[in-house]
């Protein structure tokens, strides 16, 4: 066995594939904050190709920013920044493959003005971000900044050094704009519906609450291109370190991912790109249908499969997507209610594009859970399905699917399935008010939409009020697998 480090890469299993280039002459361009799985499943793997082609401006330095990063710091502190991705195709084929394009790492609670530093310095020209849906701060309906974690309302106090991510990339801005150093391109990959307009209202609400003389120098200099981001990434588990085991590799940050990846960039930026285009990436002038159809269908379809795949039983999202009854039911949401939505998505069938969906989704080899589908529901749903509500809502559609999903949601946070074991209610950063709701519309059928936080005036709004309350009542009367069928 070799703990994965750089002196261990020449003698590594032969399967592996390895840096073929020297990561000592790689220069740091982009900074990335939220070294999570994905990151190093996707956009960590586009680069390493982008140094592999010989273009050694664009290595990466991680950081954490939330003190359980810790984790990761420690890890890639032992293994020189390399670990492993495991990326398994449908059948189980699984490419291994060591990650080298990650070269410096840093995390903000041990020395926040560090990371500041790196990202003022002007090898730093592009400043990417996966820090979740719920990272943000911006309200789902009004857009307004309105930051809930605590890092950025001390930050907002006037900490100093800034500790959170929009207080560090801020400070960094205004350094840069202090000493005449251009400005970098912040460049969200999180799965948010026009994710770099999201973080321009992050980043220049940051700076207007604090200096609005900046505000207006990132508006008008700091490019915030849109992104689509693709690879199902599940959680690392033991089973993933087991496997890596296997080829003989210590690593305590592999990643185990789909084969299939997809990134959609516009292309704009502040301080340059890498030649992303030569390494896969669509370049596209407007982002917007790519990720409508991308949030709509395959994260949404992962809301409607999760609530009622639990309280029917289920585990795994390849179980529950090799079922008819529920491949049926997906089906039956994206063609009737999810697509009619879409606009026409340039050289996408729709069609290939869902059965595709289906297909990646039973891969067994992937092991993705539901568990994963449930983290922070109160964001995803409003981020994901309630768009589609609304707008069929308007357009007289069909919301029967996506009420049952709501519904099979409020069923779900009463902890028990439909044969009547317990829950493991994921963590949700509204899980208070949404236990309180959940008890309250046992006496109040519909009142749990009574939450504008995360409906708006969807709650108000009768057809989807009533179907709602009857979706609720059928899943107490049948069960969510009978309550699927009475939809096919
Ligand atoms: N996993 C996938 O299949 C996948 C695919 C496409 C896109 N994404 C996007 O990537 C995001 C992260 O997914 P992941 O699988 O890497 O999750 P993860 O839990 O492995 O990593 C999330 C990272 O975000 C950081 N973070 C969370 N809140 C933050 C905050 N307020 N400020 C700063 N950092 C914060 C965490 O500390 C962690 O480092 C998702 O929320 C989604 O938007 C994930
Ligand atoms: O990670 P989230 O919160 O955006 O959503 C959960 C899943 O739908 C998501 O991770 C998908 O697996 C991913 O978006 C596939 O590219």
């Amino acid at each position: 066995m070799s703990t994965l480090t750089a002196g261990a890469l020449a003698t590594l299993d032969p399967r592996v594939a390895v840096p073929g280039y020297d990561r000592d002459r790689v220069r740091v361009g982009i900074v990335h904050l939220g070294v999570g799985a994905f990151h190093r499943a996707h956009q960590a793997v586009y680069l390493d190709d982008v140094l592999a082609a010989g273009d050694r401006d664009w290595g990466i330095c991680g950081v954490g920013v939330l003190p359980p990063d810790a984790a990761v710091r420690d890890v890639l502190a032992a293994q020189d920044c390399l670990y492993t991705l495991l990326a398994v195709d449908a059948d189980g084929g699984t490419v291994p493959r060591v990650i080298g394009s990650h070269v410096a790492h840093l995390h903000a609670p041990d020395d926040p003005q560090a990371v500041v530093d790196r990202l003022a310095d002007p090898g730093t020209r592009i400043v990417s971000l996966t820090i979740t849906e719920g990272g943000y701060g911006i309200d789902e309906l009004t857009g307004t900044f309105d930051p809930r974690d605590v890092l950025t309302r001390a930050d907002l106090a006037g900490a100093q050094p800034p500790h959170s991510a929009f207080g560090l990339i801020v400070a960094a801005l205004a350094a840069r704009r202090a000493a005449g150093t251009p400005p970098f391109t912040v460049l969200s990959c999180d799965n948010v519906q026009h994710n770099g307009e999201v973080a321009r209202a992050a980043v220049t609400g940051f700076a207007r609450a604090t200096d609005p003389g900046l505000a207006d120098w990132i508006a008008a200099h700091v490019a915030f291109p849109n992104s689509m981001v693709d690879r199902i990434t599940p959680v690392t588990t033991d089973a993933v370190r087991d496997a890596v085991a296997g080829y003989g590799i210590t690593d305590g940050a592999p990643v185990r991912s789909e084969a299939y990846r997809q990134w959609v960039i516009e292309d704009r930026f502040s301080a340059g790109r890498p030649a992303l285009e030569q390494v896969g990436v669509q370049i596209v002038p407007d982002v917007a249908p790519y990720e409508k159809m991308k949030l709509r269908l395959l994260n949404a379809a992962h809301q409607v499969m999760s609530y009622l795949g639990v309280l029917a039983g289920e585990t795994y999202v390849h179980d529950v997507c090799r079922t008819p009854a529920f491949v049926d039911f997906l089906l039956g949401y994206l063609h009737a209610e999810a697509i009619p939505t879409l606009d026409p998505v340039p050289g996408i069938d729709l069609d290939d594009y869902c059965r595709t969906l289906i297909e990646r989704f039973g891969s067994e080899a992937i092991r993705d859970t539901l568990a994963r589908q449930t983290v922070d529901a109160s964001v995803r749903i409003p981020t994901f399905v309630l768009p589609v509500v609304r707008h069929q809502l308007a357009g007289g559609g069909d919301i029967r699917r996506a009420a049952l999903t709501v519904a099979a949601w409020s069923r779900y946070l009463e902890g028990v399935t439909d044969a009547g074991a317990p829950i493991e209610i994921s963590p949700d950063r509204r899980l208070p008010e949404l236990r309180a709701a959940v008890a309250a519309e046992r006496a109040d059928p519909g009142v749990f939409l009574d939450q504008p936080e995360i409906f708006g005036d969807l709650g108000e709004h009768p057809r989807f009020r009533a179907a709602f309350v009857a979706a609720r009542a059928k899943l107490a009367g049948v069960g969510a697998r009978a309550a699927m069928a009475g939809l096919a």
